[in-house]
């Protein structure tokens, strides 16, 4: 009996084992391929700015980048070119591997399902503004946004605020109010603002509003550290 049990789980071992090591390969194979994608199939979309209308833009989305593009001309603001690796955004990626990588908010290859965003920044008032469609692929509540991805272009928005007023930096610490749930598809408008500079500690707000700045969604505090010289 004792005997017949030890079999059964042996074979119940192998089973599994066999099960894991299948998806083990059947995942590189398809990550390989991620790659070969990458890298290989469309040398033109590594190029590729993002933050550019494209045809999934609301109006409300549009009508806000003309808004920026206009106060562009008249100085103050810049649009921050948006590309789907950081290679393409910062000279000699220290972690380029030669496979080939991708921005977390820029990894799906359709328009529209993920993160649709632009951004623009004002070096004198060390804002950087963030103009955001959420696509379908980012639900958490039915309906509404993950609140991971909510902080992901919070970060990101006071991310790129914090290196584009100081350099390299990374995010030490992040506080986020949720508010209001923020519906897919909606248009946002985040904004974060460099608060203040303490040798290495760049300390940030941010906040995500709708596009008529009728609602507010969340609010967040950030701490990054400046890369040691
Ligand atoms: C990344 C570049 C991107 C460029 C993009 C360009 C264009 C943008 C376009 C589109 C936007 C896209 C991206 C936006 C960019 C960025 C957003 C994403 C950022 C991230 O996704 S980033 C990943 C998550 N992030 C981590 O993975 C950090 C893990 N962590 C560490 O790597 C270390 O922990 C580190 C480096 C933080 C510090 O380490 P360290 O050794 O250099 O410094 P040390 O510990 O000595 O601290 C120095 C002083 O800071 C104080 N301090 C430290 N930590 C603190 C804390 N948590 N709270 C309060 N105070 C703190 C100490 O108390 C001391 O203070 P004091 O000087 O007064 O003693």
């Amino acid at each position: 009996m004792v005997l017949a049990m030890l079999r059964g789980c042996r074979r119940l071992l192998h089973k599994s084992k066999t099960l894991y090591t299948y998806r083990i390969q059947h995942q590189e194979t398809t990550i390989s391929s991620c790659y070969y994608s990458v890298r290989h199939h469309c040398p033109t979309e590594e190029l590729r700015d993002f933050g550019l209308p494209n045809t999934t833009w609301s109006q409300n989305l549009r009508n806000l980048y003309n808004k920026f593009m206009e106060l562009s001309k008249t100085g103050g603001w810049t649009r921050i070119p948006s590309h789907n690796t950081i290679a393409h955004h910062l000279e000699g990626d220290p972690l380029e591997t030669g496979i080939g990588k991708r921005m977390f908010l820029r990894n799906l290859d359709s328009d529209g399902l993920g993160f649709e965003y632009c951004m623009f920044y004002n070096k004198d008032e060390r804002r950087m503004v963030c103009l955001f469609q959420p696509g379908p692929y980012l639900e958490g509540p039915p309906g509404y946004a993950h609140g991971g991805c909510i902080a992901t272009i919070i970060d990101s928005t006071a991310g790129a605020g914090a290196v584009y007023t100081c350099g390299s930096v990374m995010t030490a610490n992040l506080n986020i109010t949720y508010h209001k749930p923020v519906p897919l598809g909606s248009t946002l408008f985040v904004e974060s603002h460099v608060d203040k500079i303490q040798g290495r500690k760049v300390y940030s707000s941010c906040h995500i509003q709708s596009y008529d700045g009728v609602i507010l969604h969340a609010e967040a505090t950030a701490l990054f550290i400046k890369a040691n010289q």
